[in-house]
Formats: structure tokens, sequence, C-alpha cells
């Protein structure tokens, strides 16, 4: 990756629906290492923001940049597998665990889904459970697993903890900064700036669908620990 391309980059995007604008002209650059955390009220366009990044939205106007290619051409299903998604609320398919993460990566033998599931924080001996009988933090991480079966480049984190206990919380935290830390990229969006202070390395701002800024997160520092 070029540093000066960055992961991504958006040049004065427009998304507009019905009239009313989820973005206005945002305009940023999402550097790629590390956790970068999306920050902003409630409607300022976080969720827009990362669905753009893999094509699950297309600008109304303006660029988005994926190392510096236009995503506007790029094939979406390739974009999708190097730009993984987890969403707030898991959605495991009807089937076994094996089933969810066959269906992401058809090819996978035994040795792949077992790697998927302990990058999860999960491990072999889940793959014959019910995936619809999981509990949330379950569901979240197995969820999480199918998405990482399709060994992305980049993981995409829409406020993925919201719906879980905080024990669950933990486990998914302690799971991300495990991949971050073995060179995965994400981008987390969360309405819960404690969080993203704690588990990202830079915050980008929005408010009202612009760039509202960028806050670089010091880890470990006296002043973050008192
Ligand atoms: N499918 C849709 N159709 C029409 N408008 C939408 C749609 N999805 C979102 N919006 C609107 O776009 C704007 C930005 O929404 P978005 O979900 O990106 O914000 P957000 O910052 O992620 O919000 P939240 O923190 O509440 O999830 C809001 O005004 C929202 O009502």
């Amino acid at each position: 990756m070029s540093d000066e391309q960055g992961l991504f980059a958006f040049h004065d995007v427009v998304v507009e629906r019905q009239g009313i604008r989820a973005l206005n002209g945002f305009s940023a650059r999402i550097e790629g290492l590390g956790v970068t955390g999306l920050s902003g009220p409630s409607g300022s366009g976080k969720s827009t923001l990362l669905r753009l990044c893999n094509r699950l939205e297309v600008p109304t106007s303006g660029q988005v940049l994926f190392r510096g290619d236009d995503v506007a051409g790029l094939d979406p299903l390739t974009l999708r597998r190097q730009v993984g998604m987890v969403f707030q609320k898991p959605t495991p398919f009807p089937g076994s665990v094996r089933d969810n993460l066959l269906a992401a990566a058809p090819d996978a033998g035994m040795d792949e889904l077992e790697q998927a599931l302990l990058r999860a924080s999960l491990d072999g001996s889940w793959l014959d459970r019910d995936a619809t009988t999981l509990s949330g933090g379950e569901a979240q991480r197995v969820c999480m697993a199918r998405t990482l079966a399709m060994e992305p480049e980049v993981l995409l984190l829409d406020e993925p903890t919201s719906a879980l206990d905080q024990a669950a919380v933990e486990i998914f935290e302690q799971a991300v900064s495990e991949l971050v830390k073995a060179g995965l990229a994400a981008i987390w969006v969360s309405h819960d700036t404690v969080q993203l202070r704690r588990v990202a390395d830079v915050v980008l701002r929005i408010d009202d669908g612009r760039y509202a800024g960028t806050d670089r997160i010091e880890h470990g520092s006296p002043a973050e620990e008192v």
C-alpha cells in the first residue's frame, strides 16, 4: 500500500436519499494501520460512510478510493471479500456454524475453518453447533469468524458490540485487538466515545455528514490511566 494513497480516501462525497443528505461533502483519508474509529452524533452519517467502503452504498457524487482505486470501478464481490463487514445485529444463517463459515468460504478446509474460529475467540468445537441457538455474543463472534473466513484485509465494524453484555464486549474487543496485532486493519463505528478511546488508534469525527476532525489516541499514557 502506498502511504500517499492511504487505505481509503473520500473526496467530497455526497450521499443523498429522498432529498436528504446522509453525507454532505465528506472528505478525509483513512490511513489503515490499526483501528480507525468513526464517531459522531446519531444520524451524522457513520454507517453510511462505512457502507461506502465495500460498496453496500454508492455516492451520489464524489469519490471513494480504496488503496488509490475508485471503488466504483472495482468488482463489488471481490471488494467485499477484501473488505469484510460485521454488523450491529448478528445474523447467523440457519444451519450449523460450519454451514455459516462454508457459505462465506466454500472451499475452506478444516484447518481454515478452525483458524477463522480461533481468530474470533472460538474454536473447532463450535463447528457443529446450531448457529441459530447461540447467545448474542457467541453469534456475533460466529459472524466475525464467517467474515474472517474470507480472509479480508480490512474489517468494517458497525456498532458490533452495542447489543452485547459487558463480558461479551470484552471478548470481542480482545479478539479485534489480536487481529489488528496480526496485521488486519479495522474501521470501527461506535457512538460510544469511551469504547473508541479504548479500541482505536485514531478517531475520525463526523458531524452532519461532514468531516469534523481527527483525534489520535495515546494508549497507556499516564493521563489515560487516571
Ligand atoms: N436506507 C435509508 N433511507 C433513507 N435515509 C436513510 C437510510 N439510512 C440512513 N438514512 C439517513 O441518513 C442519515 C445518516 O444515517 P447513518 O445511519 O449513516 O448515521 P449514523 O451516524 O450511523 O447514525 P446512528 O449512530 O444513529 O446509527 C440519517 O439522517 C438517516 O436517517
